[in-house]
């Protein structure tokens, strides 16, 4: 019975959204730096202390900020209720609409109360006080099945998404010089542009040379091409996803990836009573565990028996050999959550930036010249020198998380008692950072719905480039990676990636949007995925 009751709350997210369109923006708050530059390390401290001493005893209680009842929310997801039906985006414009620039969602079937703000004031407290261990909870139901369910696969180490503190923290920091240092994720280059070269010579033996359309979904090729990148980054194996001789095991573990963030996103998101009574879809969500557990343990087990078969041999040492040598469980453990953290995010990325490229053809043609001085022919190298040259292609890819993050926001738990909007908000509140909307305002980025790749570029403002006057000048608004010690581990190796193919996809074709009517369709679960019928014309460039 109760399993019908909650049916509701979890279709909201399999509607198609035409993202950009829903973002209504009311005005938020002007941004000014908390503190002065000027002023010494210490006395910025007292001077915050004493504004927060000033601050919470002039704000407003805790229980006065506005939000839905959860009963109330629950009877909007009815059949009948105003957000029947609605996705992820839908419902933070709704509840903002009615609520204002900060609300607060209940706490719920054993989940506490999440904060929501569109205040970049709130998000500079919230990040300045989040001291050096940030707490980010959210995805609950990872660390249930790894603590309590299979312990054993996991060796007591929960990985970087389900650990907090001082446990987080020594993962972190094992991981950091390996994943955050430019120059040990640029040894990489060289097979990431293979696999890159590789999936721009399948897209020449599925376009229609008529047409110039795909025989197949530009998505699920995207998929293959960053699950073969991390899992060559992560294990140094090839899967041979885009040639053709896939492995067995690695299509059912990308068809069990969405599947996974589809079911995730229904029990840790959106209302659900997994913590007092386990249904049916939350069992299942158990077992796609336990299905990419065994899937991803296969990975590392062969990359193991190949690390000791080859001994130090191998002329690069993958992510996995190299924490291997100070940790054999974070090892596992972070290996399995790069495969989990690096396909969708990626791929639904860099088709995000094909998209607003193929829209806005003049933006694509200044690109394309930038990578034909670099690169005079479609396979000229691509190396360490001339790969820093590329200021265009990188403010291309920014221009697009901007306007489309696919990560559309960022959770934290408070590291303090904070005032935010006014308000008095305990230490350990979590707080959800609506980071997309800010993004899409002309508060922060004038002419905000153009695509500016200019926008991102260093060059001093003069009249024919204005970037001065269309870039944010506040750090906590454009977060598409997260932000602090806590932020992307993979965003270096991301970014490297989708430099690479697009580098090489743009080179080749001059890509467009051949729908004039439509947008691309977006859905939204643990993140926003690109969604529907991919309505891309590919044409051979010299
Ligand atoms: C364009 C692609 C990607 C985007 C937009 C993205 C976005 C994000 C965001 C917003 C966060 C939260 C950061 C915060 O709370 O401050 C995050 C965390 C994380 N990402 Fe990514 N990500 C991408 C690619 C990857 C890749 C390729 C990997 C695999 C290595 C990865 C693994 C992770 C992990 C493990 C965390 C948790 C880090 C921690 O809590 O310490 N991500 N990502």
């Amino acid at each position: 019975m109760l399993r019908g009751r909650f049916q509701p709350f979890c279709r909201y997210m399999q509607q198609p959204l035409s993202a950009i369109q829903q973002l209504r923006l009311a005005p938020v708050a002007h941004w000014r730096p908390l503190t002065t530059r000027s002023a010494s390390l210490e006395q910025q401290h007292q001077l915050t202390e004493k504004t927060n001493e000033e601050e919470w005893a002039n704000a407003k209680e805790y229980k006065e900020i506005p939000g839905p009842s959860s009963i109330g929310l629950m009877m909007d997801f009815m059949p009948g209720g105003k957000l029947y039906g609605a996705n992820f985006l839908k419902m933070y414009n709704t509840l903002r609409e009615r609520h204002g620039d900060i609300f607060v969602i209940s706490g719920s079937f054993g989940r506490s109360d999440l904060i929501c703000t569109y205040n970049p004031i709130d998000f500079e407290k919230v990040f300045r006080t989040e001291g050096v261990w940030p707490i980010r909870k959210g995805i609950e139901s990872i660390r249930y099945y790894r603590e309590i369910q299979n312990p054993d696969a996991y060796g007591g180490v929960w990985g970087l998404v389900g650990e907090q503190g001082e446990r987080w923290f020594n993962i972190r920091q094992k991981v950091n010089p390996i994943m955050m240092k430019v120059q040990n994720i640029r040894e990489v280059l060289p097979e990431i542009d293979t696999i890159s070269m590789e999936l721009v010579d399948k897209i020449a033996s599925i376009r229609d040379t008529e047409t110039g359309q795909l025989t197949t979904d530009l998505l699920t090729e995207l998929r293959m091409w960053s699950f073969e990148s991390i899992c060559y980054v992560t294990l140094n194996s090839r899967l041979h996803l885009i040639t053709g001789k896939a492995d067995a095991d690695a299509l059912r573990m990308s068809e069990a990836m969405s599947e996974f963030m589809q079911y995730t996103f229904d029990h840790d998101i959106a209302p659900s009573i997994w913590r007092y009574y386990h249904t049916p879809s939350f069992k299942r969500l158990m077992r796609l565990h336990e299905e990419l557990t065994e899937i991803t343990r296969k990975f590392v087990d062969t990359a193991l028996q190949r690390i000791e078969a080859e001994g130090n041999k191998v002329a690069r040492k993958s992510v996995f050999e190299k924490l291997l040598g100070l940790d054999r469980n974070i090892a596992v453990v972070m290996a399995i959550d790069m495969l989990f953290g690096g396909l969708d995010t990626t791929s639904s990325t860099a088709l995000t930036a094909l998209y607003f490229l193929a829209k806005n053809p003049d933006k694509q043609d200044i690109l394309r010249e930038e990578l034909r001085t670099l690169l005079p022919e479609h396979k000229s190298p691509l190396n360490a020198q001339n790969f820093n040259n590329f200021p265009y292609l990188r403010a291309c890819i920014k221009e697009s998380m901007r306007i489309m993050p696919i990560v559309s926001g960022t959770m934290r738990q408070t590291g303090r008692d904070l005032v935010l909007s006014g308000y008095k908000v305990p230490k350990g509140t979590a707080v959800h950072m609506r980071n997309m909307e800010l993004c899409n305002s002309e508060m922060f980025f004038p002419r905000c719905n153009e695509y500016l790749p200019e926008r991102w570029l260093k060059t001093p403002k003069n009249v024919s480039n204005p970037v001065e006057e269309v870039k944010s000048q506040n750090p906590f608004v454009y977060l598409p990676f997260g932000f602090g010690p806590r932020t992307c581990i993979g965003k270096r190796l991301a970014d490297l990636e989708m430099e690479v193919l697009l580098a090489r996809l743009l080179r080749k074709y001059k890509i467009s949007w051949t729908d004039e009517q439509n947008e691309m369709q977006y859905k939204s679960n643990l993140i926003l995925t690109p969604y529907g019928e991919m309505k891309f014309k590919f044409e051979e460039v010299q």
